[in-house]
């Protein structure tokens, strides 16, 4: 497993406040695949995704990235084995504005002092059909192209697990489709692996499997998935889990 959380519980606030955002879960993320994580509005997804990638601590449980238990590691250590074993995409891109492109594909690599692989960010950088916009900062760049970028450097220190948020929010079906498929590549090809949170059964249509969560618990999970059966599936979980689990087909 690339990744993986055991027994996880994750508790926002206190008292009359609290929100139980994990209920003991457990799942792994296996390497060189691509799983989405689904689910309702509220489900717990973001949680999942933050915690399994160490920006965000468990209430209860353990979170690894490979044989590494993230509980064991102060916030220093956290820092630097986000920067040099974990690769990120956002919704909201988040490039750094004065930066060109290449700056922004190779910046996470600067960052943790490592030697850049030049031939491995010129492959990315073809892989993401970004040749011609390098110098570019930006806001001189599409959505899509942005987000291109953003995939570029979360792959550029080849790290040994990407996560993304939402990494086709922002974008039309079409510039998410591009996405989508720079991501598939990116597992198939370059033998990445990729943990993405999304709310679109097309973009779930994707992965080599699905997991669902409904209010903090893993509900179920759908092995090459397809976005019909992902959209039934969900429809099953807006009128609760144990609906989801007597209407949904096998897996
Ligand atoms: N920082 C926080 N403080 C308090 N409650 C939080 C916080 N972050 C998330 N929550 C709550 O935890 C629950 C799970 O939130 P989370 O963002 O993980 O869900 P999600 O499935 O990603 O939702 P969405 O699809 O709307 O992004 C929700 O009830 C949310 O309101």
């Amino acid at each position: 497993m690339a990744a993986r959380v055991a027994d996880a519980v994750k508790v926002y606030g206190i008292g009359r406040t609290e929100v139980r955002a994990l209920d003991h879960v457990t799942v792994g993320f296996p390497a060189g695949r691509l799983t989405a994580i689904m689910g309702p509005s509220g489900s717990g997804k973001s949680t999942l995704l933050h915690c399994a990638a160490g920006l965000d601590r468990l209430t209860a449980g353990t979170a690894m990235i490979g044989d590494t238990e993230l509980e064991t590691l102060n916030d220093r250590r956290l820092t630097l084995l986000r920067r040099e074993r974990i690769g990120f995409v956002f919704q909201s891109f988040n490039l750094v504005p004065v930066l060109t492109a290449r700056e922004n594909i190779t910046l996470p690599v600067d960052l943790a002092g490592g030697e850049v692989d030049r031939e491995w960010v010129e492959t990315l950088i073809d892989a993401v059909g970004l040749r011609d916009r390098l110098d570019h900062r930006p806001t001189e760049l599409s959505g899509g192209q942005q987000q291109r970028v953003a995939l570029a450097r979360a792959l550029a220190g080849r790290p040994e697990v990407v996560f993304a948020d939402e990494p086709t929010g922002n974008l039309d079906s079409r510039t998410g489709a591009e996405v989508l498929e720079l991501m598939r590549r990116a597992v198939d090809e370059m033998e990445q692996t990729v943990v993405m949170v999304t709310h679109d059964p097309t973009a779930a249509g994707y992965a080599d499997e699905v997991l669902f969560l409904a209010d903090g618990r893993l509900v179920d999970r759908m092995e090459r998935p397809n976005p019909a059966g992902v959209l039934d599936r969900m429809k099953a979980f807006e009128h609760g889990p144990a609906a989801g689990r007597a209407g949904g087909g096998g897996s």
